[in-house]
């Protein structure tokens, strides 16, 4: 899968995933008015997750043909309940259909066996009365890698078995992230570089035409200089980069995160992207929403410029 990913960033010209972590007080309220008149207090969660799918389609519509991936944060929807569930599935399954690659963003793991049933859940099927039932339509998802081999195991069969892709939480974009990630252990590297470290040896036979394992590793972009010298370290792991655009970093933050072919990452933007319209001063979501997505493609593609980076043109046979 993660050869499929990196084809459709050389095709796009763009390493950028829109994250589509879609709260509803984000929808315009010109939006939200025309589509709850008449709630009722039975019905509203079902007509919010109705009306976040409406939103996130017409975003999808507006940037299909610009990135290469979706970014879905199931967390917006499970706070919704079934309706807001329902929504997550139609939402991946919608970016599937306009051909875009899905990251289901969950951040699980567990035991073995519940780790089996995640991956089952979201990188496979499960089998009943020997009809394969796929749960959710995630090409990609993320994964928490803390509870060490028999944990990331399943994640990584249902990679290799049904080509699919997992990224692992390896240095985190969020303020608090040193705390535990950057504690040094006996030999002298980091906890982030022990993880990277254990996510190149999981992933290792999981290698594609680009040298880029479909196990790839969380590398926060307001982490710079950790994030070029995991470049160097982990050269077979290809980075899903959060924290663009609403967590403050920009195009030259990131550039270290990529190789010399311009390749070796994708940089989510989520809020940025779906509130752009309140910074355009427009209540057209989705044209906002493509012009930011535009914005951005433009900003990394002129940092990899400066970098002497500029991405390759042509796809691996
Ligand atoms: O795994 C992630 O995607 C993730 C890891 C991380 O270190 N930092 C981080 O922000 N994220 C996610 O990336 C998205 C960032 O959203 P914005 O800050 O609005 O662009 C959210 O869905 C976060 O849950």
């Amino acid at each position: 899968m993660i050869d499929r990913l990196i084809d459709a960033i050389i095709e796009k010209q763009n390493p950028t995933a829109v994250g589509l972590d879609t709260k509803y007080d984000y929808l315009p309220e010109d939006f939200r008015k025309a589509l709850m008149a008449g709630v009722t207090k039975a019905d509203v969660a079902e007509r919010a997750a109705k009306a976040v799918f409406n939103f996130n389609r017409e975003i999808i519509d507006a940037v299909c043909d610009i990135v290469p991936a979706v970014k879905v944060q199931v967390a917006y929807y499970e706070m919704a309940g079934l309706p807001g569930m329902r929504c997550f599935y139609d939402t991946l399954a919608y970016a599937r259909h306009r051909g875009l690659v899905t990251i289901a963003d969950i951040k699980r793991n567990d035991i073995g066996a519940t780790a089996q049933a995640y991956a089952a859940a979201y990188l496979g099927s499960m089998s009943i009365e020997g009809k394969a039932v796929e749960a959710f339509p995630a090409d990609f998802v993320t994964v928490n890698g803390y509870l060490g081999t028999d944990g990331i195991k399943p994640f990584a069969d249902a990679c290799r078995e049904n080509d699919r892709g997992a990224f692992i939480l390896v240095k985190t974009s969020n303020p608090s992230s040193g705390e535990l990630q950057d504690l040094k252990v006996e030999d002298g590297r980091t906890i982030y570089e022990v993880m990277g470290d254990q996510v190149c040896q999981w992933g290792g036979e999981l290698t594609g035409k680009y040298g880029y394992s479909d196990l790839g590793a969380v590398v926060g972009a307001t982490y710079p200089e950790q994030g070029e010298a995991l470049r160097k370290r982990l050269k077979s792991v290809f980075f899903l980069i959060p924290g663009y655009g609403a967590q403050g970093a920009g195009g030259k933050e990131l550039v270290g995160c990529f190789d010399e072919r311009g390749l070796g990452g994708v940089v989510n933007a989520s809020r940025s992207i779906l509130c752009a319209y309140k910074k355009q001063d427009t209540t057209d979501f989705a044209l906002a929403a493509k012009r930011e997505a535009e914005r951005m493609k433009a900003d990394i593609a002129q940092a990899l410029e400066q970098a002497g980076k500029p991405m390759i043109t042509e796809c691996a046979k």
